[in-house]
């Protein structure tokens, strides 16, 4: 900014030196010129004497006067171009009586400005006088000799006289000449400088003023921008949903944008210069939680590394509360510490979600009953308390009869609305305390707790022929149904839910093998029988099957469902028993005696140890689809088992297959009833560079708050839910709001039982990331799985009719909000 005014004071200042040295040079010019006039009529003078009288003194004088113009003459001469003789021309000068300080300006100015008419005018006139100088010079000469020589007559000092007068006469209007020429130039170069100087100044008036106004227009563009800038971040904090509050390093609120106005309560005006912990107020923290130190916390954090995300509730000036997310950063300005910033985000909707995630996950939409999983966690509770004899609880597992009936005749609407009333009829039976589900479809599960099998058979007896007794009426028509009961006393010798809902689903379908509309109570002889029969049995089986290697490895794709450009198979690895006899047996028959009996680890080991050897044989092989995710399943048991993990890395190690492609599964229920070493052992593989979802996510939503602790990358929303939602809208708001939830924890979903085109088109518009079932891809032998040279799904299409990047689907695909 300043070197160009610089630049121009320098450019005054050489200008104002030039124009005094030249001045200067004129002043000594015109100084010389008076010396060289006086010094020329003194030589006249003193010549005229000694041409009359032959006086010495007066030869003396002459000699002395003639010094000034013949010095000055031969420094003249030697300041003749191209014979320059600088120490001559100072010489002379110096004799011609001028100054020493003059002599260097005088000398300057006649060398370099020789050629210049207003030198070089006086300069022609100093010539002329010069020529009569030498004349003077000569005649002295011839004077002293005839004076010295004595031969001077009368005569000849008359002829001397009158030469002396002839060259004043000549002499004294040059000198005259020289004089005038000097002044006029003197006077000319000193207006011509003044001209010079006073147009130098202008110019430089001007480049200043140019340069200025571009230095204003620079500066008013600068804070144009920052204007901009300013505007563009208010309005993005006005326009952001989170409460964004600033202090200062005291911790006085110096900003709050709108949203934190509504979050607090309050006006910026109001809370402007406030401290902050009188806004800011947390509720129910152990140990409080005060701004201040939220405040020094921001502070102290290093760097600009943020501070949070601390949840904790507000509560405001009207004692309501608001759940939030904290975030902090410290602010800085050229790295002092100047403040703080505070980002206050409201978790009321996720909170909401979480919530309604969780009455969900453990209710029935349609009947508001608790659901399956819900009734297998209060029937797990009740099985692991302590029990008297005679005062046991029991369990009854309801079908209704003849349902289907009321559905083909009158429609699904007629048979939802019946369901709702069978409900309404058994709860009404019910004693507080016991426990009312549905199972599913038509199936009602019920606890009665303290209930001995007494009265609990007069309970199910009376339920029985309430039901009976039941009119629904749908349109005009009447139907009736009737219950089959299966009820099952919850003596000590039953240890599992699965035994338990098995026993009583068993007396169940004996009630209705009996000729339905009965109960069936089951009794313990046949609970042990049943039991020792079945798993037993499977017992048996499944060791012959770990040391025959009966077991098989099939595997079903999960395609990506959003355009995210991963490549490669996606898979999950599912287990299959085969039987002598050829028969392929799915988990479901054998895992719930394996895991009874502890055979889980000895099956999972086996799994692990399989898939990583079939994984390392088509490992190099070319043109084969390379492998992205290979997700295999781990139970319960194996979480907290350490040899498992010694065998992993082993087994990693010997196959050389990457740990990045692996992704282990690990159930919701199971990793939270082995919370700590589920988290310890997914650390441990995580940082082998494994992968972890969360199998059947949504299912036990009552620990919904664990996810926290569970450091997974993908959740499964479990299957229940995706394939109803098309036409349940609870199940739908259950896979959008896992969905949501795994976005908000930066998890990716992957959607189980995609059994149609439709529920995948649903699937992708709802933004869920990957999908497996049926409609992408049936489970395979792995080894088909893997020696596939192509993706095995299809390509991206839609259903019918729906091209891709068209609207998506919800109003058609959504299921309408039920009652
Ligand atoms: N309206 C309605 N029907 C359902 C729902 N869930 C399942 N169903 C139907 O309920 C029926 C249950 O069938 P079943 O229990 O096998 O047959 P059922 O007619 O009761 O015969 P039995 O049990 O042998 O007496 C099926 O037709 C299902 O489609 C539902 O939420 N609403």
């Amino acid at each position: 900014m300043t070197w160009p005014f610089i630049v121009m004071v320098l450019l005054l200042a050489a200008c104002a030196t030039a124009s005094l040295q030249i001045l200067s040079g004129v002043r000594a010019f015109v100084a010389g010129e008076s010396l060289w006039t006086k010094g020329q009529k003194d030589a006249i003078y003193f010549l005229n004497q000694y041409a009359i009288n032959g006086s010495p003194q007066a030869f003396e004088g002459f000699t002395r006067a003639m010094e000034i113009p013949l010095g000055d003459r031969a420094a003249r001469l030697a300041l003749q171009p191209g014979q320059v003789q600088t120490d001559v021309a100072h010489e002379g000068f110096l004799r011609g009586g001028n100054h020493p300080d003059d002599i260097d300006s005088l000398i300057w100015l006649l060398r370099y400005f020789d050629d210049f008419d207003l030198v070089k005018k006086p300069v022609d006139q100093w010539l002329v006088g010069d020529e009569y100088i030498r004349a003077l010079r000569d005649l002295s000469h011839e004077i002293h000799q005839r004076n010295t020589a004595g031969t001077a007559d009368a005569p000849t000092r008359e002829r001397w006289q009158n030469t002396i007068r002839d060259i004043n006469a000549g002499v004294t209007p040059a000198a005259r000449n020289f004089s005038e020429a000097l002044g006029e130039s003197s006077r000319q170069i000193v207006l011509l400088l003044m001209w010079a100087n006073t147009g130098m100044a202008a110019v430089l008036i001007v480049l200043t003023l140019w340069h200025t106004h571009g230095l204003l227009e620079q500066r008013r563009r600068a804070e144009r921008t920052l204007e901009a800038e300013r505007e563009q971040a208010r309005t993005t904090l006005t326009a952001i949903g989170d409460g964004v509050v600033t202090t200062n390093t005291q911790g006085q609120v110096m900003y709050m944008n709108p949203a934190a106005e509504v979050l607090l309560a309050r006006p910026a005006t109001q809370a402007t210069g406030q401290p902050l912990a009188q806004l800011l107020v947390f509720d129910g923290e152990a140990p409080p939680l005060s701004a201040d130190t939220l405040v020094q916390n921001i502070l102290r954090s290093s760097g600009s590394a943020p501070l949070g995300n601390v949840h904790t509730t507000l509560v405001r000036p009207d004692q309501t509360v608001v759940p939030v997310k904290l975030v902090g950063s410290p602010i800085r300005h050229r790295g002092m510490l100047t403040g703080a910033v505070l980002v206050l985000h409201d978790v009321t909707r996720e909170q909401h979600y979480v919530e309604q995630l969780s009455w969900q996950a453990t209710h029935d939409a349609l009947t508001g009953l608790v659901n399956r999983r819900e009734f297998e966690h209060r029937l797990e509770a009740l099985l692991a308390q302590p029990r008297p004899s005679g005062r046991e609880g029991s369990l009854l597992y309801v079908d209704m009869d003849q349902f289907k009936l009321i559905n083909d005749t009158c429609g699904h609407q007629a048979g939802d609305e019946m369901l709702r009333e069978v409900c309404r009829m058994l709860q009404s039976h019910l004693r507080e305390g016991d426990t009312l589900a549905r199972l599913g479809g038509d199936e009602f599960g019920i606890l009665l707790k303290d209930c001995p099998t007494g009265p609990s058979a007069r309970i199910a007896e009376q339920l029985r022929q309430a039901a009976q007794d039941l009119r629904f009426t749908w349109e005009g028509q009447q139907f009736t149904t009737g219950l089959s009961i299966g009820m099952v006393q919850l003596i000590p010798a039953l240890t599992t839910i699965q035994e338990a809902m098995r026993v009583a689903d068993m007396a169940c379908y004996r009630a209705k093998e009996g000729g339905r509309n009965r109960v069936v109570i089951y009794q313990p002889e046949d609970i042990e029988m049943s039991r020792r029969e079945g798993e037993m049995d499977w017992v048996r089986r499944l060791r012959l099957a770990l040391e025959h290697n009966q077991f098989e490895l099939h595997a079903q794709a999960i395609a990506p469902l959003q355009p995210s450009g991963e490549t490669g198979l996606h898979m999950e690895v599912l287990l299959r028993l085969r039987e002598d006899d050829g028969q392929l047996i799915a988990p479901g028959s054998f895992i719930p005696a394996a895991e009874h009996y502890g055979m889980m680890t000895s099956i999972d080991r086996w799994v692990v140890r399989h898939t990583l050897e079939a994984l390392a044989r088509r490992q190099h092989q070319p043109g084969l689809l390379p492998v992205h995710t290979c997700a295999i399943n781990l139970s319960g048991t194996s979480l907290g088992d350490d040899s498992l993990l010694k065998l992993i890395r082993s087994a990693l190690a010997e196959s050389e297959v990457d740990p990045h492609i692996l992704c282990f599964e690990i159930t919701e229920t199971s990793a939270i009833s082995h919370l700590p070493n589920a988290a310890r052992l997914m650390k441990e593989l995580q940082q082998l560079g494994c992968r972890f979802a969360l199998d059947d996510f949504g299912a036990g939503m009552s620990s919904f708050n664990y996810l926290k602790h569970l450091p997974v990358d993908y959740l499964k929303i479990d299957g229940s839910f995706v394939k109803d939602m098309l036409h349940d809208s609870a199940s739908w708001a259950m896979v959008e709001m896992i969905h949501h939830i795994g976005q908000v924890m930066g998890k990716q979903t992957i959607a189980e039982f995609a059994e149609s085109q439709a529920i995948v088109d649903a699937l992708r518009d709802i933004g869920v990331d990957y999908a497996q079932g049926y409609a992408l891809a049936r489970p395979k032998p792995l080894q088909d799985y893997l020696t596939l040279g192509n993706p095995p799904w299809p390509g991206p299409a839609r259903s019918a009719g729906m091209a891709p990047g068209q609207a998506p689907p919800h109003t058609s695909a959504r299921p309408q909000q039920q009652a």
